[in-house]
Order: structure tokens, then C-alpha cells, then sequence
């Protein structure tokens, strides 16, 4: 090993998400398998011991890459020189909760992270926020952070992405190989817009009809977590967490000639989208940086779908901006 571990926080570490995704880090698949890795994990405090249970199975694995593992339960301590932050951990919808609600709760723990990444993590900090609300959540973030450039701070759309790539892929019968060129647009959430507007398949445009696309794959990719959870009776893990561990690969490694993937970032106003939010949009990946890719013509269609999504997250930022959250 010539390179120094990379310290990377994960938070929700107990969950089931952390369960699945710590093994993926721990194996190498974060960020290559010539990278040795630092795991700091941050639970609430009830949930610590759980965490250390974990930890006990990391050890077990014997992983050549994992140079350590250190528990917190104070996030300050938690980012103290960290390079790659995993917002996993969240404060779940319960029972007769508003969306207003959900997104006082989770004020109350992205506030106090984005506030410690500012004071102590790594020059080079980069953050994916898994947890949901995640596009706002992020954005809660990124607002107390002051000092870390905001295009560090991304949510994670790329679930959405594979999920549009696995149904595309079955419709047409060829691989996810064969596909480019998706995009997830707008909010982690029902109203995101999976589109195939640009898609290719082997090189040539993708031809599907309207209303399969519109009763079938947009209603099936932006609704597959309910689906999950009704199904699995819990939502879904291992797939998300295989999603980050893609997002923040594609992000330090880079994304592949002549194609894109989805991202939430900070928006710069492209496509007609409020500046500052975070919505997703297709993205490069170059340098360990996201680019929003530039120049795409953008189909009524296409333009009706956005912009619902987009507003929906315009409301959330209102909200969690009465609320005194950024
Ligand atoms: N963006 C996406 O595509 C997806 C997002 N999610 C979201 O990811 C989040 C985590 O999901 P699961 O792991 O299944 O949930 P989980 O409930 O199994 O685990 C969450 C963990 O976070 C911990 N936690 C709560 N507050 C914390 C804090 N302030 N600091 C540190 N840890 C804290 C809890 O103790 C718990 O161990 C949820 O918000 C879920 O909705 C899930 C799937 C996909
Ligand atoms: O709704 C949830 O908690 C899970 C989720 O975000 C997804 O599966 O896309």
C-alpha cells in the first residue's frame, strides 16, 4: 500500500442501508482497489452499540484495504479530517408526519453535519446525502457549510438512474451495457422525471412508445421504492447502497466517454432550473468533478416533467427556509 487511507464517514451506520454499504467500502468498491480506507461511523447514541456489533463484522472480514474503523456518536468528531461523507442516516416518516414535519426533523440532524464538515473535514470533502428528504436535506447541508465550495455537496439520484437503466434495459431486451444516455431529472421523490429523451441503445436513439413511456416506465421507475417497501416490508437497502457506492466511484473515477449519469446538484439555473437548488440532472463526471451536461434541447414533454418536479423542490426549500433551516 503506497497511498495514504482515505477517511471516509458514514452516518446511519446501524441501518440497514450502512449494512449493506460498509462491506462495499471495506471491500474497495468505494473508490478502487488500490485505495485503503478509514471508516468513521456516526450513530446516535442508541444506536451506538449496533454500530460496534458492525464494526466486529468489518474486523471479521479481514479486508486488506481497511486501514480502521472509528465509532462516534458527535458529528463533530465524526468528520474531523474526513475526505468522503455518506449522509445516510435520517429521520424517518412516521404516522400522521407532514412533509413540513419531516423536514423540521431532518433540519435537525443535516444543520449540525453540514456545520461540522465546515469546521473540520478534509480540503478536498466530498458529500453524498442518501437520506431522505436527500435533494433537501443536502441543501440544508451545503447551507451550513459555508466555507466548502457548494458543488462538494450531491444527493443521490443514481438508485433512480440504475432503476431507469434495469427497466429500459428489460423492455428492450439487451443489456445495461447497451444503454446511454438516461437522465433522472428533479427530486428524489414520485415526481422526478426518468427520461429517454436523449437515450441511445447500441449507439442509435431509442425508440419507445409515448404511452409506455408514460403508463409504464416513468410510473414504475419513480414509484419502485413504495414498490419495494411493499414488497420487501422495508425499503430498499442493498440497491441504494450499491447506488452510492456508483455515485461517489463515477464521481472521483470519472464517467465514461459519450455518456452521462444523474446526480443531484447544485443547480446553476440551467434548463430553467432555480438557481442554488439541488435537483438532479445528467451529469459528467471529470477532475472529481460533476458537470451538468450543457446543450441538451429539451422536448415539451420533457419540459412539463421537469418543471413539476423542480417546483416541488423550489417548495421544499421555502419551507425548510420559513422553518429557518438554511
Ligand atoms: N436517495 C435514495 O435513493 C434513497 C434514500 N433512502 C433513505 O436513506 C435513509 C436510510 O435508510 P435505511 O438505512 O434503510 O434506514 P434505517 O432506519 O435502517 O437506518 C437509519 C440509521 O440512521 C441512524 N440515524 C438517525 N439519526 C442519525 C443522526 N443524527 N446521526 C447519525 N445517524 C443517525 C439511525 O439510528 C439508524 O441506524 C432513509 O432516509 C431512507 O429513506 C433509502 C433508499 C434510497
Ligand atoms: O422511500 C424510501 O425510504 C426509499 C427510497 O427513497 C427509495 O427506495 O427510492
Amino acid at each position: 500500500m503506497t497511498q495514504a487511507p482515505v477517511n471516509v464517514t458514514v452516518t446511519g451506520a446501524a441501518g440497514q442501508i450502512g449494512y449493506a454499504l460498509l462491506f462495499r467500502i471495506a471491500s474497495g468498491q468505494l473508490l478502487g482497489q488500490d485505495v485503503p480506507v478509514k471508516l468513521r461511523l456516526l450513530e446516535i447514541p442508541q444506536a451506538v452499540k449496533a454500530a460496534e456489533g458492525t464494526a466486529m463484522e468489518l474486523d471479521d472480514g479481514a479486508f486488506p484495504l481497511l486501514a480502521g474503523i472509528d465509532i462516534f456518536d458527535d458529528p463533530k468528531q465524526a468528520f474531523e479530517g474526513t475526505n468522503i461523507a455518506l449522509l445516510v442516516g435520517a429521520r424517518p416518516r412516521s404516522k400522521g408526519m407532514e412533509r413540513g414535519d419531516l423536514l423540521e426533523a431532518n433540519g435537525g440532524i443535516f444543520k449540525p453535519q453540514g456545520e461540522a464538515i465546515n469546521a473540520g473535514a478534509a480540503s478536498d470533502i466530498k458529500v453524498l446525502v442518501v437520506g431522505n428528504p436527500a435533494n433537501t436535506n443536502a441543501l440544508i447541508a451545503q447551507s451550513h457549510a459555508p466555507d466548502v465550495p457548494a458543488d462538494r455537496f450531491t444527493a443521490m439520484t443514481r438508485l433512480d438512474h440504475n432503476r431507469a437503466l434495469a427497466q429500459l434495459s428489460k423492455k428492450l431486451g439487451v443489456p445495461v451495457t447497451e444503454l446511454k444516455k438516461l437522465a433522472i431529472w428533479g427530486n428524489h421523490s414520485a415526481t422526478q422525471y426518468p427520461s429517454v429523451q436523449h437515450a441511445e441503445v447500441g449507439g442509435k436513439p431509442v425508440e419507445v412508445d409515448q404511452a409506455w413511456l408514460e403508463s409504464d416506465f416513468i410510473p414504475t421507475v419513480a414509484k419502485r421504492g413504495a414498490a419495494i417497501i411493499e414488497a420487501r416490508g422495508l425499503s430498499s437497502a442493498a440497491s441504494a447502497a450499491s447506488a452510492a457506492i456508483d455515485h461517489v466511484y463515477t464521481w472521483v473515477n470519472g464517467t465514461p466517454e459519450g455518456d452521462w449519469t444523474s446526480a443531484g446538484v447544485v443547480s446553476d439555473g440551467s434548463y430553467g432550473v432555480a438557481e442554488g437548488i439541488i435537483s438532479s440532472f445528467p451529469v459528467t463526471a471529470k477532475d472529481g468533478k460533476y458537470e451538468i451536461v450543457q446543450g441538451l434541447e429539451i422536448d415539451d414533454f420533457s419540459r412539463a416533467r421537469i418543471d413539476a418536479s423542480v417546483a416541488e423542490l423550489v417548495e421544499e426549500r421555502d419551507t425548510v427556509q420559513k422553518l429557518g433551516l438554511i
